[in-house]
């Protein structure tokens, strides 16, 4: 690299992005078009630094201390009531998630060696210290590189030092994310051209889809036209969409719940959250029900149930359109992993803002969980009731019965365990933009009840043998996704957790260690396996006579095989060779022998 100050293979001090902390860092190249060092820090994070950020060795001296605490576990100032920072203590709330890593309590050799070798040396002293391993760390530490492949997620917010200045802290507030923000290269989804298709193609499919559901032969070959957009677009269901949402944020902000942590952020901080979507649950089945004994009829649903799907559309787009403008203008440290490619059109799809905020709702967090989840359950009871006057019955089908009840169950299985879902991967890393948008309001409703829509026009007697072996399935199915979802999230909440300790680990440079027996010995994501096997079964009540309430089934499958290749290369990035280990000792993805 001549004509530039350091070259790869050097070992100079790099500054951890937004920090005031110097490490050791080795330079592996330099791109002379945007002006930028890729290096690799010690704990095995490449990042891309500018000149202006590294400094020669010489000048930084040997510490005294043989080890500082990891930069993820410092301390940072809390910035709104909202956002706690605090240290290494484990968290008291809910204790959702330890702030220690598990490796820390379990493994705390491995813990030794990862904090020494991330130690910083602060700016203030940059000419001072210069931090030295012991020699048995250093020889635990070749022993840990020749195993794991300590290269660590670009974008991984895990392992990043919380500690700010004050000023960097203020210069990240004020810059909007458009100025501040590193460019994401790396698309998903085909890039703008998948993207675009996707925002075109997805509203059309789910009004094709309940356009063809309604129709008596409901055939996918021959599907009826779409009705002509202005007899879809009526401003008195737009009005209730609205009100809707505003009800259920309403609901969010009530004081009852207990308050908890969420995980970590990039600076160190944390968000809360009141846990009360079941208190809201009940709550609006007793405003339903009140309005209902005022004479207000369900079945409109069922009747404007194309009008509704158009509102919530053009409530979603209007909602992204919100999100992507204020993103311009969050700071950079609150910005999601994959967001900022430049394209405007895939960063209204995929969300910039990790975790956007009005009043202390958080609407994510919010969209994600309430008026579409709860949408469906109150669209799938007003289809029963459609179901029961068109065919004069005194109560609806047993098929209508089996899925009302199979979709409340999940929901309210979801509430049951709502801290778990501030660990799903759509909390934690997932920018907020059109597609969970859409996805939580218009998506989930309205495709997920189409087995309900179905039934109300396409009656399917049931026996009870088939009765019995539906329920068997989703119980099965339910047995799975609970149990692998509750073992992983107790065992990241407590590694030593006794319920667990007969389960096999396989220790990570991360300090995480990852489950290989039990249910995660038998398929590397039985929880979607189980996801699976109830969607199956909540499809199976319809019949075969058709494909159409097979589409959840068809929608999960490809949601969930996509799902699982991001989820499998974000770990590959973050445990290394780690991960190869699990992926030879637990070698199928999904279902044992197939898949
Ligand atoms: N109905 C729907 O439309 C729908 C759609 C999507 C998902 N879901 C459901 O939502 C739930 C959450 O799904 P998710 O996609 O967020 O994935 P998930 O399986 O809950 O989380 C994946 C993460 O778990 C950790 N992990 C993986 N293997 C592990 C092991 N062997 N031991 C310990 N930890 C391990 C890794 O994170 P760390 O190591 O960093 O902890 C990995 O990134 C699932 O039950 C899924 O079926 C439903
Ligand atoms: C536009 C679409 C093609 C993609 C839409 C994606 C979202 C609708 C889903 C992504 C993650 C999903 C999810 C649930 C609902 C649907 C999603 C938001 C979930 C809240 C359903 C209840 C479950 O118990 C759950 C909490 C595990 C689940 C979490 C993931």
């Amino acid at each position: 690299m001549p004509g530039i100050r350091f070259q790869s293979g050097d070992m100079v001090m790099g500054r951890w992005p937004g920090s005031s902390l110097f490490y050791e860092v080795k330079v592996l190249s330099y791109d002379a078009k945007i002006q930028l060092y890729t290096v690799i820090y010690k704990d095995g994070t490449e990042l891309e630094l500018r000149e202006a950020d590294m400094k020669k060795p010489t000048g930084f001296k040997p510490s005294r201390r043989s080890r500082s605490r990891s930069p993820s576990r410092r301390r940072s100032r809390s910035r709104s009531p909202a956002r706690t920072t605090r240290r290494s203590s484990s968290r008291t709330t809910s204790g959702t998630f330890a702030t220690e890593t598990p490796a820390a309590r379990k493994e705390p050799k491995m813990k030794e060696v990862l904090e020494i070798r991330l130690s910083p040396v602060p700016d203030h002293v940059s000419n001072h210290v210069y931090l030295q391993k012991p020699a048995e760390a250093e020889q635990e530490n070749k022993v840990l590189e020749s195993r794991y492949n300590l290269r660590r997620r670009k974008d991984d917010g895990d392992a990043k030092p919380a500690e700010q200045t004050e000023d960097k802290e203020k210069e990240a507030e004020q810059k909007p994310a458009a100025a501040t923000a590193s460019i994401t290269t790396d698309l998903e989804f085909g890039g703008r051209l998948g993207v675009s298709c996707m925002m075109l193609f997805l509203p059309v499919a789910v009004l094709g889809l309940m356009v063809v559901c309604s129709q008596e032969d409901a055939s996918l070959m021959s599907p009826p036209p779409l009705p002509a957009l202005d007899s879809l677009l009526d401003p008195h269901v737009f009005g209730m969409v609205v009100l809707w949402f505003l009800f259920q944020a309403l609901l969010y902000v009530l004081p009852v719940g207990k308050v908890v942590e969420g995980i970590p952020l990039k600076n160190g901080e944390w968000l809360k959250y009141r846990m009360n979507t079941l208190h809201a649950f009940v709550l609006t089945v007793a405003a339903l029900g009140a309005a209902v004994h005022q004479g207000v009829d369900l079945r409109y649903i069922h009747s404007h149930f194309l009008q509704l799907a158009v509102s919530s559309l053009l409530f979603s787009v209007l909602l992204s359109v919100y999100l992507y403008v204020r993103s311009r203008w969050a700071p950079q440290d609150q910005l999601a992993p994959g967001g900022n490619s430049g394209s405007v059109i895939y960063d209204f799809f995929m969300g910039n803002e990790l975790n956007p905020r009005i009043k202390g709702i958080d609407l994510k967090y919010f969209c994600e969980l309430r008026p579409g989840l709860i949408g469906w359950l109150v669209i799938n009871a007003a289809m029963a009731l459609a179901e029961m006057k068109l065919h004069s019955l005194d109560y609806p089908s047993p098929a209508m019965i089996l899925v009302n009840c199979f979709h409340l169950f999940y929901v309210l299985d979801a509430y049951w365990h709502e801290e778990a879902v501030l660990g799903y991967m759509d909390v934690t890393h997932a920018g907020f933009g059109f597609m969970l948008v859409f996805g939580d309001l218009m998506w989930v409703p309205f495709t997920f009840s189409l087995q309900s829509y179905y039934l109300v026009h396409h009656p399917n007697h049931l026996s009870l043998p088939w009765i019995v072996g539906i329920v068997t399935l989703n119980v099965i199915g339910f047995c799975i996704f609970r149990k692998a979802n509750s073992q992983k999230n107790a065992f990241r909440r407590n590694p030593s957790d006794p319920t667990l300790s007969h389960l096999k680990t396989i220790p990570t440079a991360t300090g995480k260690s990852l489950l290989v027996s039990g249910l995660w010995g038998l398929v590397r994501h039985p929880n979607y396996l189980g996801d699976l096997i109830m969607a199956l079964a909540w499809s199976l009540p319809c019949g075969f006579t058709h494909i159409l309430p097979y589409f959840y089934v068809i929608y999960l499958t490809t949601l969930l095989v996509h799902r699982e290749a991001r989820d499998e290369a974000q770990c590959r990035r973050k445990y290394g060779s780690a991960w190869d280990d699990y992926c030879r000792e637990v070698r199928y993805r999904i279902i044992p022998r197939v898949y």
